[in-house]
């Protein structure tokens, strides 16, 4: 393997090139840093490797075998993690919201959840720098949260057929509707053509309309003098005497390599970077790195992301267009009439055939198979979708541990374990009930509730406290001053909306913070 930094020592290693990783490799290496970026998945080519094809395309998520365990055990594989250049990025939905105020000071408002060590006014400056940087389309008024557009790019139109029916189910209902932040071009950028619909978002995009990391920012970085190593695997975060990080193990081709920083930032989703700080421990640190709270790994969340499917009596055909186009945010927060805390969005959500299989044949009071599943295959055109995207309280006892067993690599698998609370279900309950009225009152008939869930968050969150978190706002380790993390996992609430637009905000203040201490010789990464 060709290294350029084999044997020196880099201002920056950055483990895994997903949303975050993304960010920052652009972020540090233009702003003159040595950075190097390690990501245990392919390099792709999108014209060449991205194909219409449901079952393929799965490569593009976290395939290595989980132990799932808890009440509500969660689906691994596809549906949490990227795997390779870009991460979640070439895989996710498009879907680009940003948190509420509220949802920053959860705890002090309403006295649940967790309060995060940042207001909505402090990330505001990076959702917007973001949204602009990558041309996020959407309404010229959004009605909800604190921030109502417009935004950098004209909303997409024409919507798909179940967009449609979603709005006006909504309307309907008195329910506001508003078609949704994308991702997903509406007009040139850079290069970069609009979309047209597909609808394979889910599969990588192959026309380039919808951002990744892996072809907006890593290219940028790698303009920059950044160096992208694909298909090098991070086994270890090595530590120095003087309690300091100093690089990084990685496995490539069944050999072992080291890359030295002066800083180590993890980036590698909400699985992955506890699972190697808990694998890293030294005999100063036995408990695993950053980990003196003991919260490393704890108060993982995911989105309550049920399905509700209804039959209608005319064609909708909802493999067409982008899945995601239209939205409600009316159910967001808190509502004293209602029996539970805090809420969730309502996506109009299309699906193609293997996930609509997938997704009926574990409906509730399934297994759906046999005829009953053949019949509903059959009348695969007279089905639309809402799915829910809901805030899931954050609980201590769902967490990545290591367990027994060990991969190829020698390293424990993670072990995940997930049970849904009290709040959490009658949430559920609440949002299924809205769905499907307002797939009802278009003339749809509901016949299929699927469980589901989606966005794995938290598991190394921030805080001032360095007894009850793992690092601070700006994902330094409270522990270890070089050590850094940038990823979902510093979540401590899991709002009730899509969460990259967070990610990615975070990474970018992450960026400034780190590029102001090192200018200033405050941390030690050198830039020109
Ligand atoms: C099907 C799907 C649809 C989604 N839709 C949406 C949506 O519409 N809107 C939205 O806001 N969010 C959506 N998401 C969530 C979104 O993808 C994540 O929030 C986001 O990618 C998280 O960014 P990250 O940087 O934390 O991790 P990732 O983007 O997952 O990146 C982590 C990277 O780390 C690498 N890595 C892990 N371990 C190692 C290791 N040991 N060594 C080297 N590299 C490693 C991985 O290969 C990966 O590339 C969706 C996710 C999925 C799966």
């Amino acid at each position: 393997m060709k290294r350029r930094w084999a044997n020196e020592e880099v201002d920056v290693v950055i483990v895994g090139a997903g949303a975050a990783g993304g960010v920052l490799a652009k972020e540090l290496s233009e702003a003159g840093m040595s950075v190097v970026v390690l990501d245990a998945g392919p390099f792709r080519d999108p014209q060449k490797e991205f194909a219409s094809d449901e079952l393929a395309m799965k490569t593009l998520g976290w395939q290595d075998t989980r132990l799932v365990d808890g009440r509500d055990p969660l689906t691994m594989g596809h549906n949490n993690s990227g795997f390779g250049i870009g991460g979640g990025t070439t895989h996710f939905t498009g879907v680009f919201l940003r948190f509420h105020d509220v949802d920053f000071k959860g705890k002090s408002i309403e006295g649940t959840g967790e309060d995060w060590p940042i207001s909505y006014e402090e990330l505001e400056p990076y959702y917007s720098r973001n949204e602009k940087e990558i041309a996020v389309s959407g309404p010229k008024h959004f009605p909800w949260g604190s921030y109502h557009g417009p935004y950098p790019y004209p909303e997409r139109e024409p919507l798909s057929p179940n967009a449609y029916l979603f709005m006006k189910g909504c309307e309907k209902l008195g329910i506001r509707s508003s078609v949704a932040p994308l991702a997903i071009l509406s007009a040139p950028f850079e290069g970069r053509p609009p979309c047209i619909n597909r609808g394979f978002c889910n599969q990588g995009c192959m026309p380039n309309a919808k951002f990744s990391t892996l072809i907006v920012h890593i290219p940028k970085a790698i303009q920059a003098g950044a160096e992208v190593l694909p298909d090098c695997r991070v086994t270890r975060i090595q530590m120095g005497t003087d309690g300091r990080a100093e690089g990084v193990e990685f496995v490539n081709g069944g050999k072992t390599y080291e890359q030295k920083a002066k800083l180590v930032i993890l980036s590698a989703f909400v699985v992955e970077t506890p699972r190697l700080l808990l694998h890293s421990a030294t005999s100063a640190f036995p408990d695993g790195l950053a980990n003196s709270s003991g919260m490393v790994g704890r108060s993982i969340m995911v989105h309550s992301s049920n399905d509700v499917y209804a039959k209608f009596p005319n064609e909708i055909r909802f493999y067409k267009g982008t899945p995601v186009l239209a939205t409600t945010q009316d159910f967001y927060r808190t509502d004293p009439a209602r029996s539970f805390v805090r809420g969730y969005t309502l996506h109009a959500h299309g699906s193609r055939p293997v996930e609509f299989a997938k997704g009926i044949s574990k409906a509730q009071g399934g297994p759906l198979w046999g005829e009953r599943l053949r019949d509903a295959l059959l009348q695969y055109n007279y089905y639309g979708r809402i799915t829910m995207v809901g805030e899931v309280l954050p609980h201590p006892d769902n967490r990545v541990t290591l367990s027994e067993e060990v991969d190829e690599y020698g390293v424990p698998r993670a072990k995940v374990t997930f049970s849904y609370g009290d709040n959490d279900q009658q949430l559920v309950d609440h949002a299924v009930r809205t769905m499907s009225s307002i797939l009802e009152a278009e003339g749809g008939q509901v016949e299929f509730v699927v469980p589901d869930t989606a966005h794995m968050m938290g598991g190394c969150r921030m805080g001032t406290d360095p007894s009850r978190s793992v690092v601070n706002s700006y994902g330094q380790t409270h522990d270890i001053e070089n050590l850094f993390i940038c990823d979902a996992s510093i979540f401590v609430t899991s709002g009730g909306g899509n969460p990259t637009n967070t990610v990615m905000a975070l990474a970018l203040r992450t960026a400034d913070y780190i590029k102001e201490k090192a200018g200033k010789r405050e941390i030690q990464a050198s830039r020109s």
